[in-house]
Order: C-alpha cells, then sequence, then structure tokens
C-alpha cells in the first residue's frame, strides 16, 4: 500500500507510514520520543543485537514502539528509515542492512556529513528505493521546535518528499532544503570550524590545568559563553566531532585556515606589533561585518552581557560591589574570535548567510559573541589593547595556539584514534561538571533564541 503524503498522526493506525530507526544512541532516541509523543503509532527500532535486550526493557510497555533485533527487521518493515549512527561507520552498517530495505521505502541519514552518507546509500541500497536526507542541526538535549531541520531530496519524488515533512512536523522545526554537497559545504563553515574553536579553548584550559571558572578570569558575560559551550561539547559524543571534521573534506580546510590565524594573530602580539595587529584585525571585521559595523541593519543576537551572567558556572571576583565589575578581571585579548573573524574573513566564509540558513545554536551564539566583540569599537580596541600588552591570559593564549594546531593537523591526517583520545583526555579533566553545564548550557540557549525571536517580533526601532 502507498502511504499518502498528507497522512498525520490521526489517521487510522493502517494508513500510517510504519518508521524505521537504526541507531538508538542519543539521536535515535530524542526520535522515537519525539516521534511517539507526536502520536504516530508504527515506530520500528532497533540498536546492535547485543543491546536487543536493553533496548526492549527501556520501551516496554509504550505503544507503538516495537523494538526489534537488527536493522534486517526493521528495514524490510519500515517505510520511512532513518539511519542514526556513527558517520565512520554509515558505510559499514548500510551495507550490511541497506539490501534488506523495503521496497518503494524512502531511507534517510542522520549523520552530521552527508558525503559518505551519499556513497553508502548509492552503493548499497537498491534501485527501487528512495533517498530523502535529513540532519536536526541541534544536539539531542535541545528542543526542536524552531530549529532547522536540513531536508535532503535526492532521489525521490516530491510526494515522497512531503510524506518526510508530514512525518517530521510535529517537531516543529524549520525544514533547510539543500543538496547533498551544499550541506557539507555549509556545515564545514558554520559547525566544524566553530567546534575547533571550542576545543581547542578545552585543550588550552586543560593544559593549564586549571578550570576557567575557578579563577575569576572566565566568569560573567561573553567568558560565559567560552566556558559553557566548551563543556556542551565535551559532553557530546566524541566521534560527533571527529566525523564531522575528518569526513567532510571542505572542513580541513577551514580548521587548518583557524588554526593558521590563531597563530599568525599570537605572533604579532609577541611581536608587539600594534600597528599590524590592529590592520589585520579591523581588515577581518570590515570583511565580515561590512564597512559599517555599528549601523544597526539588523538585530544583534547578543544584546548584552548581563543576560549571559546568569548562567556562569563560577561567580564574578567582585559581583555586587562595584558597577564597573566587568573590568574588575584583567582583560582578555580574545584570541579565538579574533581568529575566528579572521579565520571567516580570509576564507570568504558570510557568517550571517548562514545564519539565516543553517546554524546549529552553538553557532548561533558563537556569532552572537563574535558580533558582539566587533560591533563595538570600544571593546575591539580593548581586546586589541589587552593582546599586545596585557599578561594575565597570554599563558593561556599560548595554549590555545598549541590547541589549535593540534586540532587541526589531527583532523588533517584523519585520525580517528588520536582525535578521539584528544577528546577522552581533556574530557575527562572537565567531567565533573557536564550534568550542570549540560542544564545551564540549554538554558542559555533557550535565553538566546527567545530574546531574539523577542526582538524579531518587535517593529524595527
Ligand atoms: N549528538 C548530536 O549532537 C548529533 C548527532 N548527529 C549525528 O547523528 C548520528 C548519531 O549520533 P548520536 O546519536 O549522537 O550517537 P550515539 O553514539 O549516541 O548513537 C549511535 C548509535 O548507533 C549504534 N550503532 C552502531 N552500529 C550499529 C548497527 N550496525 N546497528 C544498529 N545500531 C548501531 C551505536 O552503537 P555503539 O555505541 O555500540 O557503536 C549507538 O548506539 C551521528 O552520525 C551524528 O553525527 C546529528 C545531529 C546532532
Ligand atoms: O550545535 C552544535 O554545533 C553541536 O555541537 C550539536 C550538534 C552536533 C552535531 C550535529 O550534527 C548537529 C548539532
Amino acid at each position: 500500500m502507498t502511504i499518502r503524503p498528507d497522512v498525520t498522526p490521526e489517521s487510522p493506525v493502517d494508513e500510517q507510514p510504519a518508521i524505521g530507526l537504526i541507531g538508538m544512541g542519543a539521536m535515535g532516541n530524542m526520535y522515537t520520543r519525539l516521534l511517539s509523543q507526536a502520536g504516530w503509532k508504527k515506530i520500528y527500532i532497533c540498536d546492535l543485537p547485543s543491546k536487543y535486550e536493553a533496548l526492549k526493557a527501556k520501551y516496554e510497555g509504550i505503544a507503538g514502539i516495537h523494538v526489534l533485533k537488527d536493522g534486517h527487521l526493521v528495514s524490510r518493515v519500515a517505510d520511512w528509515i532513518m539511519y542514526s549512527v556513527e558517520a565512520e561507520y554509515i558505510d559499514k552498517v548500510v551495507a550490511q542492512y541497506g539490501p534488506s530495505t523495503k521496497m518503494g521505502a524512502i531511507v534517510a541519514g542522520q549523520t552530521s556529513v552527508k558525503s559518505p552518507e551519499k556513497a553508502a546509500f548509492e552503493k548499497y541500497l537498491p534501485e527501487d528505493v528512495e533517498i530523502v536526507s535529513c540532519h536536526s542541526l541541534h544536539g539531542p538535549t535541545v528542543s526542536p521546535v524552531g530549529q532547522p531541520l536540513v531536508l535532503i531530496k535526492h532521489r525521490a519524488t516530491d510526494d515522497s518528499l512531503r510524506l518526510v515533512e508530514q512525518i517530521l512536523k510535529p517537531f516543529h522545526s524549520r525544514y533547510v532544503y539543500l543538496s547533498y554537497e551544499d550541506h557539507d559545504i555549509v556545515t564545514a563553515n558554520t559547525q566544524a570550524v566553530t567546534h575547533a574553536a571550542f576545543l581547542s579553548m578545552g585543550t588550552a584550559w586543560h593544559s593549564s590545568l586549571a578550570y576557567p571558572w575557578e579563577h575569576g578570569l572566565y566568569v560573567g558575560g561573553i567568558e560565559t559563553v567560552k566556558v559553557n559551550i566548551m563543556l556542551r561539547i565535551y559532553s557530546n559524543k566524541w566521534h560527533v566531532y571527529a566525523g564531522l571534521a575528518i569526513l567532510n573534506p571542505s572542513a580541513r580546510v577551514q580548521i587548518d585556515q583557524f588554526a593558521r590565524s590563531t597563530s599568525e594573530i599570537f605572533k604579532l602580539m609577541l611581536a608587539s606589533d600594534a600597528a599590524g595587529l590592529r590592520t589585520r584585525i579591523y581588515d577581518a571585521r570590515r570583511i565580515v561585518f561590512g564597512t559599517a559595523p555599528d549601523a544597526r541593519v539588523r538585530a544583534p543576537i547578543l544584546l548584552s552581557e548581563d543576560l549571559l551572567d546568569r548562567f556562569s558556572l563560577g561567580k564574578k571576583p567582585s559581583s555586587g560591589l562595584s558597577p564597573t565589575t566587568r573590568q574588575s578581571a584583567p582583560p582578555n585579548s580574545h584570541l579565538s574570535l579574533l581568529a575566528m573573524v579572521d579565520c571567516w574573513a580570509r576564507l570568504g566564509i558570510k557568517p550571517f548567510e548562514h545564519l539565516d540558513l543553517a546554524a546549529t545554536p552553538i553557532f548561533r551564539m558563537w556569532i552572537g559573541v563574535a558580533e558582539y566583540l566587533f560591533r563595538s569599537e570600544a571593546r575591539l580596541d580593548a581586546a586589541i589593547h589587552a593582546a599586545l600588552y596585557e599578561t594575565a591570559h597570554r599563558a593561556d593564549d599560548l595554549e590555545f595556539v598549541v590547541g589549535a594546531r593540534g586540532w587541526s593537523q589531527c583532523i588533517s591526517f584523519g585520525n580517528f584514534e588520536l582525535y578521539r583520545e584528544r577528546f577522552m583526555n581533556t574530557s575527562a579533566f572537565f567531567e565533573s561538571r557536564f550534568e550542570e553545564a549540560t542544564k545551564v548550557g540549554s538554558a542559555m540557549i533557550q535565553a538566546l533564541m527567545d530574546s531574539s525571536t523577542e526582538l524579531d517580533a518587535k517593529p524595527p526601532p
């Protein structure tokens, strides 16, 4: 029987699509929960056969969710199937279960990098199977409402695309239609290079053997974003970041430029080359933010740092004592942000174009913070001055340069094992704060989303 593209969770059960999910990690579980809550009544899920009993126990008694032993059984029954496994394994897993796909079914992947997924689907799926892939551009602890959800109609009829849209409609995400190729270019520009910055921060703080919320240098305001997002990334699965950086050919170029920007700016700092540093940073500012960055052509993402203070994991040193508290910690060079904007400028990346199209919450926050620093000449000059003449952050800046180069090399060598070791080593250092950071980070992301939604709703002044 063909499934009508306008089917809804209220349609009779025998008219509903059988939904199949292969891989029940963080994203597979999120999709199962959301699809079941939406009212879809035929959901078939599996993970590795070794996890069958545990998965059965987990979903015991939930109507409409059927736990199966492996991907063959899911593939045989499902009208829409999503593979939600490690990008590194997608070839192997599709090779295994792809040939069992039900005739006429629609197949998707949730992988964060699409070129290996596309190759695997084309290689192993039967000809009579359609491909409409997807990618939720947010992690499993973020509400999908209003977040971008990429749909890739690669080998499918318009009705099949409509059916997929209908199945995922209860997420209330914003559909973004891309090709497989454009997906990988956009996510290299947005995710991969952004993650490189936060991974390097974590490596730097770990190398200094210092928790950044403890000594007052990284507490409050935009420092809160750096610390919370760094923790958020290190608390996620290493393979998610390894896959989208190592397997996406565009990502290597961007991450290499980020490392180069970082070390070149640091060399200008060491040489106390005030004119050279100022020219370089202001050139980057003009390229990324335009000739009149102070002009309010669009509402800024981040309105004030005060919004961020309540999500800080540490206490501001002079909190409550002085109205100039933000100056109480020595000024930061914000090397990571100077390098990020320099990197965007040198690669010709237009972050605001991506923002409107396919920004993850982390990328949105990161541009928000960069914009906050770069829009104001006073703030930017303070950072440049600190970069040249302040020494409080210099040791951490040095570790940041080393960290950025290390991540770039690891990714360009395509070395998953080295990536895992680097990631897990630093992740273990920060582990004690993950639970709290996940909650605080989600609340911070939501607050920023809410404040920009309110702004969007207001007429321009
Ligand atoms: N986490 C995130 O923030 C996001 C992740 N993604 C992407 O979604 C995909 C899944 O990520 P995520 O859920 O976080 O990762 P997880 O590691 O949590 O989940 C992947 C699951 O797939 C299982 N698996 C591996 N091989 C098979 C197989 N042959 N049959 C059935 N199950 C199998 C894994 O088992 P085992 O652990 O034993 O290998 C694991 O349980 C990745 O490609 C990721 O890039 C996309 C958006 C956001
Ligand atoms: O927002 C981010 O960049 C994250 O870190 C969460 C994430 C990770 C992988 C994805 O494919 C999509 C979102």
